[in-house]
């Protein structure tokens, strides 16, 4: 089955629709404020009203309070959260949203004893941690360390790009890839040849 793409940090319409004509499958808007990628809920109400059918709407938090996501929702409607910080499980499945956890894979001791807590997930995303960065690294890690035959969907992130996507595809069993960084011309501009380029290696690979 081919693997489901979702590119994260989308600041523009153009951007979006770049990305759904290459036939990527989710879009994720980053609502956490330090992120270049930065977006308010009313920017990303205005992209999302301009995206075509059967594309996914992602929402990414990272340790905000319950008031924010609640009035985030409350301007865009968003068909998936996810949740990139400490959020607890309680706290994760509150909103009446389906949602992915997040967690960075560096210095995970135990990988199922932290993500089976999620049991309301419809998904794990196991991502790079830089120092001081959950997220939008642009680093791999060491795919081995992926869990085998995990319980739910595994989303793959960290330091994927044109160049190393098709290894990912091959060398690991993850139901999904996601990316920011590795389809940029700038920190939040994404490239529409290097998504083009992105998607035709997954699907080449997956064909
Ligand atoms: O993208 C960000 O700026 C970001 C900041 C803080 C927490 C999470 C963030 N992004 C989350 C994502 O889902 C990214 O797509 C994922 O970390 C992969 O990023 P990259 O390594 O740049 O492909």
């Amino acid at each position: 089955m081919s693997k489901r793409v979702k590119i994260c940090g989308i600041t523009s319409a153009t951007d979006a629709l770049n990305a759904c004509d290459a036939g990527v499958d989710a879009l994720g808007f980053v609502f956490y404020e330090k992120s270049s990628r930065y977006v308010t809920p009313e920017q990303a109400a205005d992209i999302c009203q301009t995206l075509p059918p059967f594309v996914t709407t992602v929402g990414l938090f990272m340790n905000a309070d319950q008031q924010q996501v609640e009035d985030t929702l409350s301007v865009v409607s968003l068909d998936l959260l996810q949740f990139h910080g400490h959020e607890t499980p309680d706290f994760c499945q509150s909103f009446d949203r389906p949602y992915i956890k997040a967690v960075g894979i560096n210095g995970m001791e135990d990988f199922a004893k932290y993500a089976d807590q999620y049991t309301d997930a419809l998904g794990i995303l196991i991502d790079s941690h830089a120092l001081g960065k959950a997220g939008g690294t642009g680093e791999t890690f060491d795919w081995k360390l992926l869990p085998k035959n995990y319980s739910k969907p595994i989303i793959l992130a960290g330091g994927l790009n044109p160049d190393n996507v098709a290894d990912a595809c091959k060398e690991t069993s993850v139901y999904a890839l996601d990316l920011s960084s590795g389809v940029e011309s700038s920190p939040g501009i994404k490239s529409k040849a290097k998504i083009d380029a992105l998607m035709r290696e997954v699907k080449h690979v997956e064909s």
